[in-house]
């Protein structure tokens, strides 16, 4: 096709869309306030891509915490408040329990077949369940710890090696969680772990990515013709290859009945026999899954990590108080579970970095349905952002919102379960993470572990006042740079 055709097709196509969006939303009654918005773009302009969440809370601050933004062609509505968060993900939590459909979810998870992805019905529900019940269960999550001791074991090697030296925090965390995650899921001995990693790593770059196929989903074919949809196929068509050989490896290895099972060892049994499903566990299906296990934890649990860090050393008090705790708590060489409960320290400064460092925007939510909320109608197919991050720094409900002070968590009933809605650090409602365990076990074990074994300072000539703590968001947030520190091995921690 000639260049200039192409440009006809879709200049006249965009045009016609907007046009049609424009006046579909001008005859939708009473939509919640929002910005001025612009012909064909509507309010993209007014996003930050950096900081997404901060944009969007001083939006609200103008319109109110309910706000109706057009992005492109999707009608979206953020809430910013504790009140209707609350509104959306517990009392009309069923009317929102959908996810939109993008085009990367469906390619690289085989058309949303995974837990985050998969529309609201019967698959989902059965495989959420499974997922909280088996999978991911407070039994099963317990049976992974022997992963956590050992690759904690490693990096506290090399940190002995390095002591007195800085070290890249970033990419010891994300190597440490990585490693656990990926050991639970695929086992102990995979010979292709590296090379999915390498090649998921890839793909969470390019899905957590701004691709304007997301704000025009009716001009699919602009992904066709600029060559990006053959990038994500063949992307996902080199992990398909790998999760084959990893499966069939599965099957074909020799067991004995004392070997840990592993997350793919559980799907396949679950295929195979049939069990806790009324629809066929698909070869697809399975694949999904595993893929999903490999990414949804992982940025999550590195950057929270992180974080602690970060305003540990920004507030030495803080990472005294801590540290003392873990030692007087620890009695011999390792960490047990036993112990992690008692360091109630430790546990809150855990989760004030949950407060102000959280997944800020809660996974897109949709309804299909229209609906109304706090009197607004909410056209069917609205896209909906809960923007947790405004919630938990909500000035009318936090005292001192933007200050680091985990004793505020102390004889506090706030807790993780998604029924605070000013605290949402796993969402809340039919929605929330089924991973919470898993992930919350191996960021207090991290944590504790660094704390107990090593002091922690700042490379020459940095003070705390000179930690950035800017953000930089993809799904997660992490420091805008990588937390650099100096490892100092404690000799006799207790
Ligand atoms: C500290 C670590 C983690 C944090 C902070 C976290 C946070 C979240 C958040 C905020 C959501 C969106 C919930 C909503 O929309 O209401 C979510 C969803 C999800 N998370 Fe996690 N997560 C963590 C670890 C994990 C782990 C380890 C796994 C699995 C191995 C996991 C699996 C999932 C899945 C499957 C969903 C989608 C649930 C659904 O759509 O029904 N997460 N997580």
């Amino acid at each position: 096709m000639e260049p200039f055709t192409i440009f006809f097709i879709f200049a006249s196509s965009l045009i016609l869309y907007t046009y049609w969006i424009l006046i579909t939303t001008k005859t939708a009654k009473n939509l919640p306030p929002g910005p001025p918005k612009l012909p064909i773009i509507g309010n993209i302009h007014l996003l930050d891509k950096q900081r997404p969440h901060r944009k969007l809370t001083n939006l609200a601050r103008i319109y109110g915490p309910i706000m109706h933004l057009q992005l492109g062609q999707v009608s979206t509505v953020v809430i910013s408040s504790p009140q209707l968060a609350r509104e959306v993900l517990k009392i009309q939590d069923i009317n929102f329990a959908d996810r939109p459909a993008t085009t990367t979810a469906k390619i690289f998870f085989y058309e949303g077949s995974n837990i985050g992805w998969a529309p609201y019905g019967n698959y989902w529900r059965q495989l959420k369940k499974f997922a909280t019940l088996e999978l991911l269960s407070a039994k099963k999550v317990r049976s992974f710890f022997y992963i956590r001791e050992d690759e904690l074991t490693r990096v506290s090697k090399f940190l002995e090696s390095s002591s007195g030296s800085p070290i890249n925090f970033r990419e010891m965390t994300r190597q440490i969680v990585n490693n656990i995650v990926s050991r639970a899921t695929l086992g102990d001995v995979c010979k292709d772990r590296k090379i999915l990693l390498e090649n998921v790593y890839f793909m969470l770059k390019t899905f957590s990515s701004f691709n304007m196929s997301n704000y025009y989903p009716r001009l699919n074919f602009l992904n066709v013709i600029s060559g990006k949809k053959a990038e994500w196929l063949k992307m996902h068509k080199e992990i398909d290859l790998i999760l084959e050989k990893i499966i069939e490896e599965h099957r074909s290895r020799p067991r004995n009945p004392d070997d840990h099972e592993d997350i793919v060892d559980i799907l396949l049994r679950v295929k195979d026999t049939g069990a806790s499903f009324d629809e066929p566990l698909t070869n697809d299906r399975v694949k999904a899954i595993i893929l999903e296990m490999l990414t949804a934890g992982t940025s999550s649990s590195s950057m929270t990590i992180e974080w602690a860090f970060c305003e540990m050393m920004k507030n030495p008090e803080i990472m005294r108080k801590a540290q003392s705790e873990v030692r007087d708590v620890v009695k011999g060489d390792s960490i047990t579970e036993a112990d992690i409960q008692s360091m109630d320290y430790m546990k809150l400064v855990v989760k004030e970095t949950m407060r102000l460092h959280c997944v800020p925007i809660l996974l897109p939510r949709q309804n299909p349905e229209k609906c109304i909320v706090d009197g607004y109608d909410i056209p069917a197919n609205t896209r909906i952002l809960i923007n947790a991050w405004a919630c938990a720094t909500d000035p009318d409900t936090w005292e001192n919102p933007h200050g680091f002070i985990p004793e505020r968590f102390e004889n506090s009933s706030i807790g993780f379960s998604g029924t605070d809605f000013e605290f949402l650090p796993f969402g809340a409602g039919r929605r929330m993470c089924p991973g919470m365990n898993f992930g919350l076990g191996t960021v207090e074990y991290v944590i504790a572990t660094l704390l107990h074994r090593f002091n922690w300072k700042l490379p020459e000539g940095v003070t705390p006042d000179d930690l950035d703590m800017r953000e930089l968001t993809a799904i997660s947030t992490v420091p805008i740079n990588p937390l650099h520190i100096v490892p100092i091995t404690v000799s006799e921690p207790n």
